[in-house]
């Protein structure tokens, strides 16, 4: 299927001292499901790219289609209104107005809408079309250039463990992606090691167990505890254990709270202490359902912590899908220089509903 991740060859890491205390082994093998019940459908077992001597598996093209189509219908809310501007018979001024202002309404952002029809009234002219049709097709063009700088791989393995803080708002999806996450990883055979880092929300760390359980990784986690100390414990455990991956889930916070942004602040240089150089990924889940905002929290977030990437959430039913434009455009502009990338989207609640991101096929997807 897809490269969910892109693998690199581990330097081998220096066992450290480990603090076992707070590690609490979810699942001891006689309260695992099956083996057969952590099988993951075919589609899954490519999931991670070893690089840079292997490439890509081919992914099943059937397998693809079925996502495409699922994706598509997530944003056929975003996509109708703007396909219906290519209904008419000629291309005129209103054509481009109508366009401007379905963009708008789907979110793209002022900059970023502004951008896409300069950029498409120059491919109009260069390719002399006179069918509107066409004219959707060339704005497929447009935004699948626009976005494509996002469409990078996850790479794990460069560091045994590959460190991975999650952070976000309330409920964007954070834990679910995790999960998700954790169970492609688990099931292409590499050892994940979670960390609650949401000390303070029950619930948060019982979810977080419930995934631990399902993929059977061991997580760690200590109520009331400090956030910041329960992903130093996570990482040594990672370290002495040779774990490729910790993933450190933290309490969702609005990126106004300014104390608890230093709290995330603080989770971040901790993890670099417990290891040097990590966490070697900074993710933001946003729900993509937000429109504007979720831009706003990109760049509040990206402020404070310096993100790595983006999983995009709850495009299912959105009229709002083209604010990834707009991520795009800000992306190109960001201080050091380096796009953000988007490793995921996120189009429903289960498992085969986050993907690898794709640009071409965001964008055939966000204009119906
Ligand atoms: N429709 C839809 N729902 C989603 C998606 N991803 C997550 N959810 C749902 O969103 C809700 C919140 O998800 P969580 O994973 O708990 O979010 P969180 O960011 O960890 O939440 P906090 O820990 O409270 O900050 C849950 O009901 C998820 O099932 C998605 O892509 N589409």
């Amino acid at each position: 299927m897809f490269s969910f991740f892109k693998k690199k060859v581990a330097e081998p890491a220096p066992p450290a001292a480990p603090d076992l205390r707070s590690l609490v082994p979810i699942a001891a093998a006689e309260d695992l499901p099956a083996p057969a019940a952590v099988v993951a459908p075919a589609r899954i077992e490519a999931a991670v790219v070893v690089a840079p001597e292997i490439v890509a598996e081919a992914e099943s093209p059937v397998e693809r289609a079925s996502w495409v189509h699922r994706l598509r219908q997530g944003l056929r809310r975003t996509g109708s209104s703007i396909a219906t501007v290519f209904t008419g018979t000629r291309i005129d001024d209103a054509l481009y107005e109508d366009l401007e202002a379905a963009l708008l309404m789907a979110d793209a952002g002022v900059g970023a809408t502004r951008f896409l029809l300069e950029d498409l009234k120059r491919r109009v002219k260069e390719a002399r079309v006179t069918d509107p049709a066409a004219v959707k097709g060339l704005l497929a063009e447009a935004v699948a250039e626009l976005l494509q700088p996002l469409q990078q791989p996850l790479v794990i393995g460069r560091q045994t463990p590959t460190v991975v803080m999650v952070v976000g708002v309330n409920g964007a999806g954070k834990t679910t992606t995790i999960g998700k996450l954790t169970r492609h990883l688990a099931v292409g055979g590499h050892g994940v090691l979670l960390a609650a880092a949401d000390t303070f929300r029950a619930a948060a760390r019982e979810q977080l167990g419930v995934w631990a359980d399902r993929t059977q990784v061991e997580i760690v986690s200590q109520q009331g505890g400090d956030p910041a100390a329960v992903c130093f414990d996570a990482v040594k455990a990672g370290q002495a254990r040779g774990i490729e991956v910790v993933i450190a889930d933290t309490a969702g916070r609005l990126p106004t709270q300014l104390h608890l942004m230093e709290e995330l602040k603080k989770v971040r240089r901790t993890l670099d202490k417990a290891m040097p150089g990590a966490p070697h990924e900074v993710l933001l889940v946003v729900d993509g359902n937000t429109g504007q905002n979720a831009l706003a929290q990109v760049q509040a977030f990206d402020g404070a912590l310096g993100l790595s990437g983006l999983v995009l959430t709850k495009l299912d039913g959105t009229a709002k899908g083209g604010v990834l434009a707009a991520i795009a455009l800000w992306s190109r502009q960001r201080s050091d220089g380096r796009a953000l990338p988007v490793y995921f989207i996120g189009v429903g609640e289960k498992l085969e509903d986050l993907e690898r991101f794709d640009a071409r096929e965001f964008a055939q997807a966000l204009l119906g």
